[in-house]
């Protein structure tokens, strides 16, 4: 069944019932915690189990003057209601060895008494109990539903408790707490609805009528504790006992147990008729014990951490709806009026924010652009540029609104040429990063009136940064100027700027261009070496973006000074003290990871940022080579060799090697070191390695085509996500 159907009945018959499925979870919540809790200790008794009615009731007898009735309550509580030997009526919770009061015996708070009627019936009788019915009946498919779509996502039964990427918190804490809780939340469904069928009449629990012998038998009284039926009978298996009064032959002991009543002779101990109880009874009882926790504090307290879960999952639920309207494509031109056609493959809505970002610039550029799901892929004579946005679900495969468009593309034809271009959004945490995009771009490939502007661009964990890498690359190669600083692309809607406190900033001496800064957070904050530092030098949406190398709890950056440049001629006049306001973006692609392999880290200039932090942090010492270019051995370089030869002491760096390129008359760049030790670049990739690049642009070209030229497998390295690169 598609995912669309369960998604859409999960949603539609969340909606339908959130009012009342959040009183009804609000008060089951504190009905949860009454039976966790109540009543209270030290009543209960743990020989509950140990008496048999021939040893407790001559107990009582001889206790008591009468003895109304017993009650074995949950949680081991015997409650007696007799007249004491002054013949005052008493209640309470007792010991079944002694027959002693331990104390008295209290109903429920009127507190408790209106919560359980709200639970029931909202206060509305038959009406309320019918809606808190239905409620729980939809509970019971919004559950199921809950199930498939769990299943769907997750590629079936037996990956149902495996790890998944985090879309948001909302999305992930809805799926991961969900699928622990869906049994429970099942059971409080389905025992609810039963509970509710037997109150409305639907389920009828026919009573027990024992048959009362017409006329008494009065013989000899023998002693209670010679009858053989009480010997047998435990406590524990008994519900409730209704006493004779004394010497009346018409007067019984009515026993209820747990699967029967019996009917006994006061005098002889006789069995004067017994009825078990038909299965529904048993039924309906065990819905009750599960739905109300009675019998257990241990199950309550699930019980309630469920119902928790409840109301949880409605927020987030709530939470994902909403997200997933705001990201809708929005158009306002007709599709066979567009010079551009954007498809997009989403299917929780992120990618369709990246697109229409781009829409929206390309419109006001004055390029027509449409954008629709890939689902309903099709080209018009007007277009002359096709773009996709796709990501990758399941195993690697299509998000459910591109699911048809591998099928479809076959059949559609143009008889213009129109360039394309793909952008996969993914995460690297799968084994199939960017699947499905792979499989959109191969199947492109072999369309004659398709042609190919870009490379296939892969967007790792919605990174902006990745992202812009296509967006500069799309601009080049379509003169066309989009927008490419990361904030703009944010699917944050503020920015979230934090303030840090400078701690440190080294000064520039003769001819040297780059300097250290060390930044505090004022508050705590997770970052880690590789994310982003985003400064705003004039307090509005200009940002400048640079490299962390997270040096114990302080962030270091190495920047170049830029004659007129706005972010290092800004952080290059801040003072050791001064506060500055600035944000951290996370990027995922470029980290360091618990599992790393054997990592060949390639730096030029200022690059080398954050390849200093990710050494710091190296106590696990992975095995790391570094290559690393200069201009000149100014004092910064200078204290970076010594850091690097600190590292290499403790195994922190395996190797390292420096390129000065100023400071000799034959100038050695960072690739020639990497031409130098090709062989083994080449094996620490093949035995799935993996590089890492930060620095200039320039460098980083000329790194990808050494490695193309020399290695055999630089496409698989690619494809395998092995070369990753920061770069500028
Ligand atoms: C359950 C699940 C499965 C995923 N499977 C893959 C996968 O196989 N390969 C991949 O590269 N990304 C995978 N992703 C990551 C998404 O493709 C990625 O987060 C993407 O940005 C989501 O975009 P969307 O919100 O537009 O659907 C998966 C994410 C989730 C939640």
């Amino acid at each position: 069944m598609k995912l669309s159907f369960w998604r859409y009945s999960h949603l539609v018959l969340a909606v339908f019932c959130f009012l009342f499925l959040s009183v009804a979870s609000v008060t089951g919540i504190i009905l949860g915690i009454d039976a966790a809790k109540s009543p209270q200790p030290p009543y209960n008794v743990k020989e509950v189990k140990q008496v048999t009615l021939d040893k407790l009731i001559p107990q009582l007898q001889s206790e008591y003057t009468e003895v109304t009735s017993l009650e074995v309550k949950d949680h081991h509580f015997v409650v007696l209601k007799a007249l004491d030997l002054d013949g005052k009526e008493v209640a309470g919770f007792i010991q079944p060895n002694t027959g002693k009061i331990l104390g008295k015996y209290q109903e429920k708070s009127p507190f408790i008494q209106s919560v359980t009627s709200l639970h029931r019936s909202l206060f509305l009788h038959e009406t309320g109990r019918l809606i808190v019915g239905l409620t729980s009946l939809i509970l019971v498919f919004v559950t199921i539903s809950g199930i498939a779509l769990v299943i769907k996502q997750q590629n079936g039964v037996r990956r149902f408790f495996a790890s998944f990427s985090k879309e948001s918190f909302s999305q992930y804490y809805h799926v991961n707490l969900g699928r622990w809780s869906l049994v429970f939340i099942l059971i409080i469904a389905i025992t609810g609805s039963v509970l509710s069928m037997e109150k409305l009449g639907i389920l009828n629990d026919k009573k027990v009528e024992l048959r009362v012998p017409k006329n008494g038998r009065e013989s000899e009284q023998i002693d209670p504790s010679k009858f053989k039926i009480f010997q047998t009978i435990h406590l524990n298996d008994v519900q409730s006992i209704d006493f004779p009064f004394a010497d009346d032959p018409d007067e019984y002991y009515k026993i209820k147990l747990q699967d029967k009543e019996i009917l006994v002779n006061q005098f002889d101990g006789k069995i004067e008729d017994t009825k078990n109880y038909p299965l529904m009874h048993l039924f309906l009882t065990t819905s009750l014990v599960l739905h109300t926790g009675q019998a257990s504090a241990s199950w309550a307290i699930f019980l309630t951490i469920a119902t928790f879960g409840i109301l949880f999952f409605i927020y987030s639920g709530f939470a994902i709806t909403f997200k997933r309207q705001k990201n809708k494509l929005k158009n306002k031109i007709k599709p066979d009026t567009a010079e551009v056609l954007l498809y997009v493959g989403s299917e929780n809505g992120t990618t369709i924010h990246f697109a229409n970002k781009i829409a929206e610039q390309l419109n006001q550029h004055g390029i027509p652009t449409y954008q629709t799901d890939l689902n309903n892929f099709e080209v018009f004579p007007s277009t002359s540029k096709i773009i996709i946005f796709t990501s990758t679900y399941g195993l690697g495969d299509a998000p459910g609104n591109a699911d048809r468009f591998l099928g479809k593309l076959d059949e559609i034809t143009a008889m213009n040429l129109i360039d394309y271009s793909i952008v996969g959004f993914g995460s690297t945490q799968y084994p199939d990063f960017c699947g499905f995009a792979s499989r959109v771009a191969e199947a492109v490939k072999d369309v004659n009136w398709l042609q190919a502007q870009l490379p296939l661009y892969k967007v790792d964990e919605k990174s902006t940064t990745d992202f812009i890498k296509w967006v500069k690359a799309w601009s080049d190669v379509n003169q066309c100027a989009l927008i490419d600083t990361a904030t703009y692309y944010s699917l944050e809607d503020k920015i979230q700027k934090e303030s840090f406190t400078v701690t440190e900033k080294t000064a520039l001496e003769g001819e040297e261009s780059s300097f250290l800064v060390k930044l505090k957070p004022n508050s705590k904050m997770k970052f880690t070496s590789g994310d982003l530092f985003a400064i705003y030098p004039k307090n509005d949406h200009i940002e400048r973006l640079y490299s962390i190398g997270k040096v114990g709890e302080e962030i270091q950056l190495i920047v170049k000074l830029h004659a007129s440049g706005l972010g290092s001629g800004f952080l290059y006049n801040l003072k050791n003290g001064q506060q500055i306001n600035a944000a951290v973006q996370s990027n995922h692609g470029f980290h360091i990871h618990d599992n790393q392999p054997t990592t060949i880290m390639i730096s030029n200039g200022t690059g080398i940022a954050p390849f200093l932090g990710m050494l710091e942090e190296n106590t696990q010492q992975f095995d790391v080579h570094l290559y690393a270019g200069f201009q000149r051995e100014h004092a910064l370089q200078k204290n970076i060799t010594s850091k690097l030869e600190q590292f290499k002491s403790v195994n922190k760096v395996s190797n390292f090697k420096i390129a000065y390129s100023r400071e000799t008359e034959d100038k050695q760049y960072v690739s020639h070191l990497l031409q130098e030790d090709m062989s083994i670049v080449k094996d620490i990739l093949d035995n799935g390695g993996q590089i890492m690049i930060c620095g200039s642009l320039q460098m980083h070209k000329d790194i990808l085509e050494i490695l193309e030229k020399n290695c055999a497998n630089y496409h698989i390295y690619q494809s395998n996500n092995q070369i990753k690169s920061d770069c500028y």
